[in-house]
Parts: structure tokens; C-alpha cells; sequence
């Protein structure tokens, strides 16, 4: 496959894969996850590789969420949404190798999401961590919300996503979001030390581990899926639009004029 939306690289047994769309600050449309979901089956099945870095490309985001510009009800490519979304959520769980998410900027939405989902997550101190959809029409009801809560607690997962707030890096490694900060210019150094750490152990024991954390939270798949479906009727509705149109003309949504359930 042609890779237009992200870079595939090798380094030392780690395979970085990068989401290359700084100028819409690394937010992912369907090609987008169409070639993350390829990236990610090539490294997890090639058995020289042992670790994968999920980054952002640029300075500024590590990754955003759904591109709202290619979005107006159903996103621009397959699936559900119109984003093979669930797809790539679900082999970043499926690959038998620890992700790291590499954050240098903002982890908005989808990218928090993301975030959520990687074994691992290291941050620069500049990292920004949070969820956007009420703010934006959207939600993921699944991974996004469920796995979340195992991450942080209940109560503070239900704020991240019912505020819409944003939170440092150090705020996210005190709720257990993150599992290092460390200064931006050192950010690259600290990840690569961690997949040298991560060479030098058993593959296979790693893999068994990991597979026995995902285990443990299965069930949240099924949570996913039917969330998407109720997910695709939303988007339809004038509400969801409110906020794809507020988001895209700078203004604030009004979502007061729906009733909501
Ligand atoms: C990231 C921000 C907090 C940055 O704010 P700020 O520093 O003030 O900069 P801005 O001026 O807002 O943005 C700069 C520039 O980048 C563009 N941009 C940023 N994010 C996106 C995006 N996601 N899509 C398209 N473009 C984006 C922005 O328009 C500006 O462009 P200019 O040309 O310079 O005007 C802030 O930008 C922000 O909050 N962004 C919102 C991001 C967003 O709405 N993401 C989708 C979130 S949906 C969600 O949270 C839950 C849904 C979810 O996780 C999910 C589940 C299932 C399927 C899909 C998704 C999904 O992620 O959609």
C-alpha cells in the first residue's frame, strides 16, 4: 500500500508509525486509518519487530480525533461512521507486540482515544490530554468512554468526557493516563529507551501478558460496535451537525434548541 497520510519506519526491532497530517494537526480521515490499520498489521505480524511507536507528526499534535473537515454526518471512508475506526481501535489490542503512544502536543478526541488504547504512553511536558466530542458532536462509546474508566476511574472519566476539559501532562500522569513526562527535547531519547528496555525481554511472555490485560476487558468490543451503530444515527441528526458546522465556522455549537434524551 501507497502511504499518504502516515510514514512507516524501523529502528533497532520498534517500528514507528506516524500520523503525517500536521497541517489538519495529525487528525485522521478514512485513508488515514485505512493505512494506520495496514501499518499496524504489517509491524504486528513481522516477527523482527518487537515494539510500535504511534506518533504524531510536527510539533503541535500528537493527534486530534476525526478530521471534521471530512466530515458532515458520515465521515469520508468505510465502516459504521464512514471511518474504519473500530478496525483500527481493535487491532491495536489484536497486535501480539506493546504499542507506545509517543504525545508531544495534543491528544484531543480521538487522538486521547487512541492514547487510551496503546499498552503505553509517553508524553513530552507540553502534552495536552482530552476529549472533545460533547463540545463537537461526537462521542465514542466504547474504548473511548469504558476502557478509559480502567485507566482513570469512573469519576474522572465521566468529567473528562462530560466537561470537555484540558489537562496538562503532569495532571494525566497523576490520574494514570500517562506513564512518563519528560521534557519535549528528550522525548524521542526517553521512547527509544523504553523500547530498548522492551527488546531485551521475552516476546512471547510479552505478548501472553498482554493478551491476558486485553482479556480482561473484551467485553468493552461489543460496547464499541453497537456504539458505533448508535453512533452513525447521530450523526445524521441536526444536533451532531451543530457541531461539526460550529467547529468549522469558529463559533460556539448551540445545543440547547435539542432536546436531547
Ligand atoms: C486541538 C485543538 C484543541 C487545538 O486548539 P487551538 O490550539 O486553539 O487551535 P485551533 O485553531 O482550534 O486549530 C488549529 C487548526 O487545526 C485544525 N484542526 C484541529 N483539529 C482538527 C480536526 N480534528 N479536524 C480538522 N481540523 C482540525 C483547526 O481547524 C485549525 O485549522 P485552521 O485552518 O488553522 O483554522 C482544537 O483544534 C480542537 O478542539 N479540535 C477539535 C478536534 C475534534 O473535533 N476532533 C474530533 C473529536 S470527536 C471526539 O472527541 C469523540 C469521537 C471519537 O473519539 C471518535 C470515535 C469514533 C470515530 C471517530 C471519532 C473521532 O475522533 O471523531
Amino acid at each position: 500500500m501507497d502511504y499518504q497520510d502516515i510514514l512507516y519506519a524501523v529502528e533497532d526491532g520498534a517500528a514507528w508509525i506516524t500520523i503525517n497530517r500536521p497541517e489538519r494537526m495529525n487528525a485522521f480521515r478514512g485513508r488515514t486509518c485505512d493505512e494506520l490499520i495496514h501499518a499496524f498489521g504489517r509491524a504486528g505480524w513481522d516477527r523482527s519487530i518487537g515494539v510500535i511507536v504511534l506518533a504524531g507528526a510536527g510539533e503541535r499534535a500528537f493527534c486530534t480525533g476525526g478530521d471534521q473537515s471530512a466530515h458532515e454526518g458520515q465521515y469520508d471512508g468505510r465502516g459504521t461512521i464512514g471511518l474504519p475506526i473500530e478496525e483500527l481501535q481493535t487491532l491495536i489490542r489484536d497486535v501480539p507486540k506493546p504499542v507506545i503512544a509517543r504525545v508531544q502536543g495534543y491528544a484531543i478526541g480521538g487522538g486521547n482515544v487512541l492514547c487510551t488504547l496503546c499498552d503505553l504512553t509517553i508524553a513530552s511536558e507540553k502534552a495536552v490530554f482530552g476529549q472533545v466530542g460533547p463540545k463537537v458532536g461526537s462521542v465514542d462509546p466504547g474504548f473511548g468512554t469504558a476502557l478509559l474508566a480502567r485507566s482513570v476511574g469512573e469519576k474522572k472519566a465521566r468529567e473528562i468526557w462530560y466537561l470537555c476539559r484540558r489537562y496538562s501532562a503532569q495532571e494525566a500522569l497523576a490520574m494514570g493516563l500517562v506513564n512518563a513526562v519528560v521534557p519535549a527535547e528528550e522525548l524521542d531519547a526517553e521512547v527509544r529507551r523504553w523500547c530498548a528496555e522492551i527488546m531485551e525481554r521475552s516476546p512471547t511472555a510479552i505478548a501472553i501478558a498482554k493478551r491476558s490485560f486485553n482479556a480482561d476487558s473484551e467485553n468493552i468490543r461489543g460496547i464499541s460496535s453497537m456504539g458505533m451503530q448508535a453512533l452513525n444515527l447521530y450523526y445524521a441528526s441536526e444536533e451532531s451537525k451543530e457541531g461539526v458546522r460550529a467547529f468549522n465556522e469558529k463559533r460556539k455549537p448551540d445545543f440547547r434548541k435539542f432536546s436531547g434524551s
